[in-house]
């Protein structure tokens, strides 16, 4: 029975991709098999390296309030996606504006509150969202680590999914169970790796292809090499000035390295034919929001 629904679920979203636009939005969520792996270190410098380079980005953060993307830049956000939710305000007034004029969405109780819409209030987050199409490029996704299988949903409605590992062998078991589940489960077949807090380019890209073997071998899936951030005690310092390290320390090698992941993000593929779009990124946010973790031995 549990086979039957999973696979109702994936012809579902296998079909919810046909309806994309070629020049929307890409959507990327950032994922990580481990907490503390540096996402929202990642995802805040790379939305500024991304903006400097011409794109119009948006932040999505699913984290709690006390560790979230507003928090590490000195934001204080009032409202959230909950708020548009419950019609108390619009999209345009619950977003904040950081850096670079990124645009932040704090999202971790909309998020929460998704799988319990009626068809009627998901029409109106689609509409709503589909007023952004125009204002931006790139949407970054910065998930909240509570549990192996919990970032899924986020995971399976982006158009890219960017795994960041580090050298230690709990991120590389978690994003391996990540990359097992999504791929078996969910016929998605390719993973953007990003290794962080490493010695050297060489040691990351050692990594990396240790991880590339074994995932081809076992899981029959594509990973692409999206770069490494150097172990830099100016990343941990700007985080603590709450500012983007690029802005702080741009002559840093965290700075240098974060530019060159942007040009390889911008340069990266999409074999799984998922054409993003944040309109439709939204309607599969709400398809796959109904997906009960329960479902799922690992
Ligand atoms: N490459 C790096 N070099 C030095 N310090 C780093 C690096 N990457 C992350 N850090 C530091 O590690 C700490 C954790 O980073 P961050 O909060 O980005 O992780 P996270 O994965 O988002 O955590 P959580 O699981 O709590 O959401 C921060 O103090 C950050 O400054």
């Amino acid at each position: 029975m549990t086979k039957l629904i999973l696979h109702d679920q994936a012809t579902g979203l296998r079909s919810l991709a046909a309806f994309q636009a070629p020049d929307s939005a890409r959507v990327f969520t950032i994922a990580g098999g481990k907490s503390r792996v540096g996402k929202t270190s990642i995802v805040v410098n790379l939305a500024v390296a991304l903006a400097r380079k011409g794109q119009r980005v948006l932040l999505i953060d699913e984290n709690p309030c006390h560790n979230n993307i507003c928090t590490s830049l000195g934001l204080q956000a009032r409202f959230d996606l909950l708020h548009v939710i419950n019609k108390d305000k619009r999209l345009d007034q619950v977003i904040l504006r950081g850096p670079e004029n990124i645009a932040i969405l704090s999202a971790m109780r909309g998020i929460h509150a998704l799988n319990k819409l009626n068809p009627l209030e998901q029409d109106w987050l689609v509409r709503s969202f589909s007023e952004l199409t125009k204002s931006v490029d790139i949407v970054l996704i910065d998930t909240a680590m509570a549990g192996t299988t919990h970032v899924l949903p986020l995971s399976l409605a982006s158009e890219q999914i960017m795994m960041v590992i580090s050298g230690s062998a709990a991120s590389l078991t978690g994003a391996y169970v990540l990359i097992k589940i999504m791929s078996q489960e969910y016929m998605r077949r390719h993973f953007l790796i990003l290794v962080n807090n490493i010695g050297s380019e060489a040691e990351s890209f050692a990594i990396y292809q240790n991880l590339y073997k074994v995932a081809r071998q076992y899981l029959s899936v594509t990973l692409e090499y999206a770069g490494y951030i150097p172990s830099d005690e100016k990343l941990h310092s700007s985080t603590q000035l709450c500012m983007p390290v690029l802005e702080a320390y741009p002559s840093s090698q965290a700075a240098t390295c974060f530019g060159q992941v942007a040009q390889n993000i911008l340069r990266s593929t999409c074999p799984d034919k998922y054409h993003g779009g944040i309109d439709n990124f939204m309607q599969r946010l709400i398809q796959t929001s109904h997906l009960s973790m329960a479902n799922f031995m690992v």
